[in-house]
Order: C-alpha cells, then sequence, then structure tokens
C-alpha cells in the first residue's frame, strides 16, 4: 500500500482484489492435460491486462489474484471460494478457452460482480462454455456479465483483441466500484438542509443496495472541536498559511449593510480551515489525534462520501461550508495531490452517492451542482443584447452552479493528451496545473442574507469543450432508487455574455455551462427536455463520456436507469438482462433490476 499510515487517507487497509478464475474441462487423461498451460496463461494475461491498465482511487495498481489451480469441477471451484475469500477478492472474472461443466465451476458467490471471458477460439470452443454458464447465472439468479470477442482466435494466439480488452477492463472498473463501496460508511454530517428530499437519508439505500452503512452526526461536534482545538494544530498552521497564498479573496459583493468587517473576515478564513480538517477527520480519522490523547476521535468514521448540512442552523451562526466542501472535493490541498473526498452540499446524500460513483468509476474529483436554470437562445438573446448562441451551445445550455462550493478541479484546467480540459486522476495531474485550477478561482465573501454566519464561497467558471457526463440518483417511492444520465460538453461563453447570465444569479459561486447531447428523442428532445426530466435540484459533473460505466455499476447495483444518451452498442449488463427485453432495454432494465432486487438484501 503507498498510503503512509501517519497520514489521514480514504482508503485504509487492504483494498479489494480482483479474483481470475481459470476454468477447464476436467477430463484427465488427455484433454485437460492438454489445456493446463494455455488456460492458465490466458488467466496470467488477464491479470496483467487488468493491473498495468487499472488504479485504486489511491493511486495503487489494481491487484489481481489467480486462482492456485484451474477449475475442472466443484472441488476446485471451492478451494478457489476460500483462496478468494482469504484474500480479500471483491470482484471475479472466470476465463477459459475451452468447454467446461457450468454449474460445477461457476462462481456462484451471490453478491460479487462477476464475468465470464470466453475465449473465442474453435479448436476448444470457450464460447460454448460461456453461454452455457451464462445461462446458469441467469437461471440461478446470480447476474455475471459476458465477454466474448468478435473475432475468432487460433488457439495459440495469446493476444488480446481491443473489443474483449474494453470489455474487460470496463467490467473490472465497475465492479470494484462496487466492491470498493461494501463495507464503507457515508457520514451525515448534520440533517436535512432546508426540506432538501435527497438529504433525508434513506439508510435502506446506502444498506441494500450499495453495501455500505451511514453515520451520523450533529453538527455541534464541529464548534466542539474548533473550541477545544481538536484538531493537528500543526497541519491547521501550514493549511492557513497554504489557503492565505493560493486562495485570493475576491470582490466582495454584499450590499453594504451585509458587508462583514475585515477582523470577521479573517475570523471565517480561520474558521473554514479548522472546518476542513475537522470534516475530513470525522470522515477518515487522524492517527494525529491519537497522538493528542483523542484516540476515539483518531478512528473517524470510515466514511467514504459524506455530506455537510449547513444550511440553514448552522450557516444562521457559523461560517457555512463553502471552503471546506470546495477543499475536499478538490485533488489537492495543502498536503499536496490526494485523492479527493466526496463531501456532498446541503447533505444531499443521493447526490453524494452519485458523486462517490463518478469517482469510484474513474478516480477523478467530481462537480457538485444545482441544475438551476436552462437558457434557451432566444432567452440569452434578451438578455445579452442579442447574443446568439451557436455550435454545442445552439440548443441552449443548462446553468450548473452550486450555492457556494464546487471541486476546483471543475475549473477545467487540467488538459488530457490532446489539450483537451478534463478533470485527472490526482496522481496525473501537473503541478502547473494545481497552480492553474487555484489560479483561476477566487473566493468571495458569502452573502449575507443566505449565510449570516458567514462563509467564503468559491467562484470560477469551467473551461469550456470538456466532454462531460452530468447525473442523479433519485429515490422514488415504492420503486426504490433511480439514475439518470446526461453525456455531453461544457460551453465558454464570452465574458460579457458569461457575466450577465452569472450576475442573475449570484456571482459568488461556481458555474458550468453544460450542453447536453441531444438525441431528437423522449428525454433527449432537446437540451429544455433533459432540463424538464431532471429528478431532483442537484446534479454531479464527471469528466468524460463515461455514461456507460455508469449503467454498468447500476445494473450491478440493480439500480435502474430511467434516462440516457449512451448508444446501444457502449451499453453492457449482466447477459440476464437480455432475457427480459432487447428491444426497448430501458423497460428491460426496470424489469430485471425489480426482479433480482438490491444487491445486498430485500427492498
Ligand atoms: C443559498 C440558497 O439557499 C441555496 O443553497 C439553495 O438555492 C440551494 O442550493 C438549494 O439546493
Ligand atoms: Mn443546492
Amino acid at each position: 500500500m503507498s498510503q503512509q499510515a501517519s497520514s489521514p487517507t480514504v482508503w485504509k487497509g487492504e483494498l479489494p482484489k480482483v479474483g481470475i478464475r481459470p476454468t477447464i474441462d476436467g477430463r484427465l487423461g488427455g484433454v485437460r492435460e492438454s489445456l493446463e498451460d494455455q488456460t492458465m496463461n490466458l488467466a496470467r494475461r488477464v491479470a496483467e491486462l487488468i493491473s498495468k491498465n487499472l488504479r485504486y482511487p489511491n493511486g495503487d495498481a489494481v491487484e489481481c489474484v489467480i486462482a492456485d489451480t484451474c477449475i475442472g469441477g466443484v472441488a476446485e471451484a471451492a478451494a478457489c471460494e476460500d483462496q478468494f475469500r482469504r484474500q480479500n477478492v471483491g470482484v471475479s472474472l472466470t476465463v477459459t478457452p475451452c468447454w467446461c461443466y457450468g454449474s460445477e465451476t461457476m462462481d456462484m458467490d451471490p453478491t460479487r460482480p462477476k464475468a465470464v471471458f470466453g475465449f473465442n477460439g474453435t479448436e476448444r470452443p470457450g464460447a460454448v462454455y460461456l453461454a452455457a454458464v451464462l445461462a446458469g447465472h441467469t437461471q440461478k439468479g446470480v447476474p455475471a456479465f459476458g465477454i466474448y470477442g468478435r473475432d475468432v482466435q487460433e488457439a495459440g494466439d495469446a493476444t488480446m483483441p481491443d473489443d474483449v480488452q474494453a470489455k474487460i477492463l470496463d467490467f473490472v472498473r465497475c465492479g470494484l466500484a462496487a466492491a470498493l463501496m461494501r463495507g464503507k460508511s457515508y457520514l451525515s454530517m448534520g440533517g436535512t438542509s432546508m426540506g432538501i428530499a435527497g438529504s433525508m437519508i434513506d439508510v435502506a439505500f446506502w444498506e441494500k443496495w450499495l453495501g455500505m452503512r451511514v453515520e451520523d452526526i450533529d453538527m455541534s461536534e464541529f464548534i466542539g472541536r474548533m473550541n477545544k482545538g481538536q484538531f493537528d494544530p500543526a497541519e491547521y498552521k501550514k493549511a492557513l498559511a497554504w489557503t492565505k497564498e493560493n486562495c485570493p479573496e475576491g470582490d466582495d459583493y454584499n450590499s453594504d449593510e451585509g458587508k462583514r468587517s475585515r477582523e470577521q473576515l479573517d475570523s471565517e478564513w480561520s474558521d473554514s480551515v479548522k472546518m476542513s480538517l475537522i470534516a475530513r477527520d470525522l470522515m477518515v480519522g487522524n492517527p494525529k489525534l491519537a497522538e493528542m490523547g483523542l484516540k476515539e476521535q483518531a478512528q473517524g468514521h470510515g466514511a467514504i462520501a459524506s455530506g455537510f448540512q449547513g444550511q440553514r442552523q448552522w450557516t444562521d451562526h457559523f461560517p457555512n461550508g463553502d471552503f471546506l466542501e470546495a477543499i475536499l472535493n478538490t485533488s489537492f490541498d495543502w498536503n499536496g495531490k490526494r485523492a479527493p473526498y466526496i463531501v456532498a452540499t446541503e447533505n444531499d446524500a443521493l447526490n453524494a452517492a452519485t458523486m462517490l460513483f463518478g469517482h469510484l468509476l474513474t478516480n477523478t474529483a467530481q462537480v457538485f451542482a444545482d441544475l438551476r436554470t436552462y437558457w434557451s437562445p432566444d432567452a440569452v438573446a434578451s438578455a445579452c443584447g442579442g447574443h446568439k448562441l451557436d455550435g454545442l451551445a445552439s440548443d441552449g445550455l443548462l446553468h450548473l452552479i452550486n450555492s457556494g462550493p464546487a471541486t476546483l478541479d471543475g475549473t477545467g484546467q487540467q488538459s488530457d493528451a490532446d489539450g483537451n480540459p478534463t478533470m485527472k486522476p490526482f496522481w496525473e495531474i501537473t503541478d502547473e496545473e494545481v497552480a492553474k485550477c487555484l489560479k483561476e478561482t477566487t473566493w468571495h465573501p458569502s452573502i449575507t442574507e443566505y449565510f449570516p454566519g458567514g462563509g467564503l464561497s468559491t467562484r470560477y467558471k469551467t473551461r469550456g469543450g470538456m466532454p462531460a457526463t452530468m447525473t442523479r440518483i433519485n429515490l422514488v417511492d415504492g420503486l426504490g432508487p433511480a439514475l439518470q444520465i446526461a453525456e455531453g460538453h461544457t460551453v465558454e461563453l464570452p465574458t460579457d455574455v458569461h457575466d450577465a447570465l452569472d450576475q442573475r444569479t449570484n456571482p459568488t459561486w461556481p458555474t458550468t455551462w453544460f450542453a447536453p447531447t441531444v438525441t431528437g428523442r423522449g428525454a433527449f428532445t432537446s437540451t429544455y427536455e433533459v432540463m424538464n426530466h431532471w429528478g431532483a435540484n442537484h446534479c454531479v459533473m464527471t469528466a468524460g463520456h463515461v455514461g456507460h460505466l455508469f449503467i454498468t455499476l447500476a445494473s450491478i447495483l440493480r439500480i435502474p436507469v430511467y434516462m440516457h444518451n449512451v448508444d446501444a452498442g457502449r451499453v453492457f449488463r449482466p447477459s440476464a438482462w437480455n432475457t427480459f427485453g432487447t428491444d426497448g432495454l430501458e423497460s428491460a432494465d426496470f424489469r430485471a433490476c425489480e426482479n433480482f432486487g438490491p444487491l445486498y438484501g430485500r427492498k
């Protein structure tokens, strides 16, 4: 593990591994012997592909465990299961070039995400085993993904076709996301914010669909720790100095009567930094607290996601959580580059879960936003002196703007290999890009009428041209969770147009102009219809067109997807889903999720 035990970290302890199961025709006396090396070598190639291409959220290479022997029957299958349990295997991938005996060799664990890769050769067909064992998975109610290369390969062909590589890697990304969530916590810091339904925590959703637990703390814990100095004083000193140097305070947009004194603002800065340390320590603990005699506080709540209620009880009296939410969701801070801590504004736990999906699928920071306004081309023209939206924005724009914080990665100041704006895993972000994200962001005294207790809000606008995916999990009485997805691009407006629109809402908040990819059908008939179908006030923006990964992860967890604009060819779900209908995949998804129920328990 690369994580130093001495610093706080989300991903403590051993992370779930990927188990590779080489299955084989068990007939000794010639058949099995002729296949042993080919089968085990196939498993080794798959393990190498995974460890070379995939990383955990902490940057470590994904670890694979290969079964000690090929699996020709139930005895070896059981031995493999024992080995996988001993070695913390959270995802399984069965691989074979030949015919094997389906139910005698299959992975029967009811909750571990699983796939089967049947090498497409004809000498000892892996495909027919694939079909047989997937039928078994469907019949026994243990859905599995099927991976089968398009083109027949020679038995000795050690290459892995691109289509097979893509499916293996996408399955493992999504299976690991599910496995990484299992057993971890969501930390609710406070309660319901302003009657927002998403912040009325539904514990059953976290337990039955995600296999997680919900931890609760009252916001008074912040005041207690601030007043008693229950945070690392050395880190606080370092963090405050870094903040003063790197987080410039911008204009105060408050009215004269709303303006706060310099002394008050300075105390809000120092309180905001303390709140950031305390929120992080509450989530993941901090060994330094144990050295201070705070052994219980040092343990944290095992939270890989959290939410801060803020409004209104806290923010009426104390600085809001804008700084803590922005900096913890960012891929760097005073300690340097590191995995973001997923923190939802207004304790919107459904947006937190969606942020967590995006983070675990891509290892990147996630933008929390209100989906506040649809700006039609006509409305923009009349608000901005006739300005005509064009290009990606020609069907109008969605204004994504949270009420104060957002990850600084959301500035779009990180670039991919082609120079396009993106948000990257922390280990790929350059020092120059860190500096650009900080430079693009200004911090403004929060608007006093909204936040009487003060605070510093995050202001930036996202660079245009970023392929991005907007998502949201909603809860439906009687159905459970349902996911919506909209791939699209960020758009940059001319400064005068941006300012005219931005100033109407709140100039102290972070703005992203988003143009969903419209298809002309259903919820994607137009940009307006995307907004019209959005299920809540909040959304999450993830860098890249990764709607297909959200769809695969949702199917593993049995969360139906009720709108998306992902081409059918990119949709990858367990083979069992096909049996619920192949024409009208959306409704089939609902039927399959309803049929199999939440991954970790009954509804
Ligand atoms: C300041 C306001 O209360 C905002 O926080 C509010 O409009 C929201 O963001 C609601 O989600
Ligand atoms: Mn909001």
